[in-house]
């Protein structure tokens, strides 16, 4: 009897020791499968980022709506070659960073010979380059006496190439030649939001542009830190760095400063003054919730049309007494508006942007976030129009089916059309 039941104990033991062997070897062969999955996605998802000129629109990540979308400067020609610099004759054709390259030469001539000067920025001189085709780039000449080596250049260059976005400012193209550091952009006619609020000449933007560049910058943002591998902190969030297309569509410029995530507590100090995230001054960590911090202040700059060297965040910290953090920021906007804007968007816009600043880069949103209620602000926008739309429509309709003999031409139709064009003024 008792033979038979240590026989029973060891052949369970046995069994038991098999079973949890089985699930353990079962496990394993899961998580080899798994990781190898994981590595044939992330190499051929790298194949896919670092070479930028294919077919212009590369992402790793589904970002919040629609960031990756078809308003690529570049075109794709056929077999899908990009073809927009075509005219302009490459190097040695493409870099080890997949990255075009481009003669000196070749430069040297599209910019009449270094004549033809739009701007003039921390890192050296900017000038708008014509191409053989027509096209027009912008291209940055770094300083010479830049302390930066070729590797290191050349590090630069792979970083800025595999990010490509429509609302980046993508580089199209460098050039290392004759000792000196060139890269290539794609050209921003209406130049910088900056020169937009602060120059006189220019036409003060209207509220509805203003919070569409301020959803452009933010999908911007929002690619660089999650849709990105790995992510890039921008480090100098401004309306300097913030430039506009043929159709005032705003992108993120100037990764001068662009570093991949880290902590570097004994580097200076990095970014402009005003933009500076309270909490990375202390402990000199730069996350990217100091973006978001930077993106706050620029979208005060955005509602009140001063910067914060006129003083707008002491404008912001007045205003804000007089609010609950969500309603009651109207003081605070830009004369130049000349009282046209949406009152309950102007404090949606503004209650967000007092959450970008908030001392604590914990309560402050991601960009992601950030991205969610600006597009809703914009959506809402719409639906209201267009329900305004078709109650006029209906309207129209009721008063055509009173008033109007039945063989009559509805003139209402052409006035309909009229009010589409003057309020649709500028599509999502
Ligand atoms: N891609 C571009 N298209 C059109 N204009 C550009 C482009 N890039 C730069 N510029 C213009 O050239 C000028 C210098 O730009 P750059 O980015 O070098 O410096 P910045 O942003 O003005 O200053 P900082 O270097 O201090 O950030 C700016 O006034 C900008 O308007």
């Amino acid at each position: 009897m008792r033979g038979e039941s240590s026989g029973l104990i060891i052949g369970i033991s046995i069994g038991v020791v098999i079973g949890v062997l089985l699930a353990i070897l079962a496990f394993l062969c899961v998580r080899y499968h798994r990781k190898r999955s994981q590595i044939g996605n992330s190499s051929s998802r790298r194949t896919v980022t670092i070479p930028i000129r294919e077919n212009g629109a590369n992402s790793c990540t589904i970002l919040s709506d629609s960031t990756i979308g078809p308003e690529s400067p570049m075109k794709s020609g056929r077999n899908g070659k990009l073809f927009w610099l075509e005219g302009f004759k490459k190097n040695n054709g493409v870099s080890m960073s997949g990255i075009p390259v481009y003669p000196y030469k070749d430069l040297q001539k599209a910019t009449y010979n270094f004549t033809t000067l739009i701007g003039q920025g921390a890192f050296g001189p900017v000038y708008k380059a014509q191409m053989s085709t027509g096209e027009i780039v912008a291209v940055k000449v770094l300083a010479t006496d830049s302390k930066q080596g070729e590797r290191e250049f050349q590090t630069e260059v792979m970083l800025l190439g595999r990010l490509h976005h429509r609302n980046l400012v993508n580089l199209v193209g460098y050039c290392a030649e004759k000792g000196q550091h060139i890269l290539i952009y794609v050209y921003m006619s209406k130049g910088s939001l900056a020169s937009h609020l602060y120059n006189e000449s220019n036409e003060p933007l209207n509220w509805d542009v203003r919070v569409h560049i301020a959803l452009d910058i933010a999908r911007g943002l929002e690619y660089l830190h999650d849709g990105a591998v790995p992510p890039v902190i921008h480090r100098d969030i401004k309306s300097s760095n913030i430039l506009l297309d043929n159709s005032m569509r705003a992108r993120v410029s100037d990764f001068g400063l662009s570093r991949e995530e880290m902590v570097d507590k004994h580097a200076a100090i990095r970014g402009t003054f005003g933009y500076l995230d309270p909490e990375y001054v202390s402990t000199r960590t730069f996350t990217k919730k100091s973006d978001v911090y930077s993106f706050g202040v620029l979208l005060f700059e955005l509602i009140a049309g001063r910067n914060p060297q006129q003083g707008l965040m002491e404008y912001v910290e007045l205003a804000a007494m007089n609010t609950d953090g969500k309603v009651g920021w109207e003081e605070l906007v830009d004369a130049r508006l000349d009282g046209n804007f949406d009152v309950q968007e102007l404090n949606e816009v503004a209650a967000l942007a007092y959450k970008c600043i908030n001392r604590s880069p914990r309560k402050r949103p991601s960009m992601r976030d950030v991205v969610q209620v600006l597009s809703r602000v914009v959506k809402s926008r719409h639906d209201i129009k267009h329900h305004k739309k078709s109650l006029s429509a209906a309207t129209d309709e009721v008063s055509i089916d009173m008033d109007q003999p039945e063989n009559m031409t509805p003139v209402s139709g052409h006035r309909r059309e009229e009010s589409i064009d003057s309020t649709d003024t500028y599509e999502v």
